[in-house]
């Protein structure tokens, strides 16, 4: 039998150990308190719901990738949640239903995949986030993308780069002015993601139509000008999208780097016509993502959303929340009246058990003298 080191844990999964396990919780609760002052309220899902009213509610959302287990209760096939943004979507379709629109909800809490990613190989993350529910118009979207920045520059984060992103575009001109059949669709799309103008063209003159696309990616006001440059030659068939990148980049400061990838589809899988993805200097891959969907309603209809959902597990490793504690240790017999004092002043103690313990040792600054502080 193979011995399992106590401790262990399966791949993917491990402890938050002091100082980070509160840092994380600091930082989750800066981003919740800064989507508070803009109206959000905090819902909070459970971490496991059926299979099948986690994936159906976001339209064109994928079962993949879920830790499932069969309900002994219900028979039903249950799974921990990969993304809260289902579970709000499922939240404003059904409880919330008649709760007046729109509806701005947050939630923080742990998600969990069966795979990790290339770039982590965690397969349980922090996710904190907000979600307008009832409009996924360009001013809902510059609401949402000026909060998502303003969480995280109260969280600290500095060097912020925002990528656009429009993630129904191939389908939108594949409908309609530069049509592709279905087989042609998915290749067109792969070699997008590669970047491969060269395989691109060799897919024939249909698929090489949507090379302009590529050169269209980079910093945003040089790729914009591309991306409207094509839009002429489509005789304006994305106008809509264009004005609508632009009004949500008109508001955003110079401290933060724009940038464009209108093909991007990475993560982006429930996303309409609006995505976006955050990354901050310094940190590999992205530390949030965010963008308009539609929810699926109890009478069939589809409601429009737009949100996003911050992954800060990186910034904690980092250091970002840590902010050590003034720990004062209070010997066996210390003044209890003064301690609450000290306390309510910030001070964090550890008082004495036995007497004969070493307030150092337990990482403790100073000691309580009398009334009287005292430096180790
Ligand atoms: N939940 C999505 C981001 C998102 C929030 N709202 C809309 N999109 C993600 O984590 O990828």
């Amino acid at each position: 039998m193979t011995m399992i080191p106590p401790g262990l844990l399966p791949e993917g999964l491990s402890d938050r150990l002091p100082p980070q396990a509160e840092a994380s919780a600091r930082l989750a609760r800066r981003v919740l308190d800064t989507v508070a002052t803009h109206g959000y309220e905090r819902v909070m899902p459970p971490l496991a719901e059926f299979e099948d009213t986690l994936t159906q509610r976001l339209k064109s959302m994928r079962a993949q990738d879920l830790v499932r287990a069969v309900d002994p209760v219900s028979q039903r096939s249950l799974a921990l949640r990969p993304d809260m943004t289902a579970q709000v979507g499922r939240i404003a379709a059904t409880r919330l239903a008649t709760a007046p629109r729109p509806l701005r909800l947050s939630y923080a809490g742990p998600v969990i995949r069966l795979k990790a990613n290339q770039l982590r190989p965690e397969r349980e993350k922090l996710q904190v986030g907000a979600e307008l529910i009832g409009s996924d118009s360009v001013a809902a979207a510059v609401e949402i993308v000026n909060v998502a920045i303003e969480a995280l520059q109260a969280a600290g984060v500095s060097g912020l780069t925002i990528d656009f992103t429009l993630p129904d575009l191939i389908d939108m001109l594949a409908a309609g002015p530069l049509p592709l059949a279905a087989d042609e669709l998915e290749a067109v799309r792969t070699e997008l993601d590669a970047k491969d103008a060269g395989a691109l063209v060799a897919l024939g003159p249909q698929a090489a139509a949507y090379l302009p696309l590529i050169e269209a990616t980079g910093p945003f006001h040089a790729a914009m000008e591309r991306l409207e440059a094509f839009n002429a030659q489509l005789g304006g068939a994305i106008n809509s999208r264009i004005a609508g990148l632009r009004a949500i980049a008109r508001p955003i400061g110079w401290d933060i780097t724009l940038t464009l990838d209108p093909t991007e589809r990475h993560g982006f899988e429930y996303q309409n016509w609006f995505g976006f993805s955050i990354f901050a200097e310094g940190f590999i891959g992205e530390i949030g993502r965010g963008g308009s969907y539609a929810i699926l309603r109890a009478d069939g209809q589809d409601e429009p959303a737009i949100g996003f959902s911050l992954y800060p597990d990186p910034l904690i490793d980092a250091g970002f929340g840590d902010e050590a504690p003034k720990r004062l240790f209070l010997p066996l017999g210390a003044d209890a009246i003064r301690a609450a004092e000290l306390r309510a002043e910030g001070w964090h103690t550890v008082a004495a058990l036995v007497g004969d313990e070493d307030g150092a040792t337990l990482r403790c600054s100073h000691w309580l003298d009398g009334a009287e502080l005292r430096a180790f």
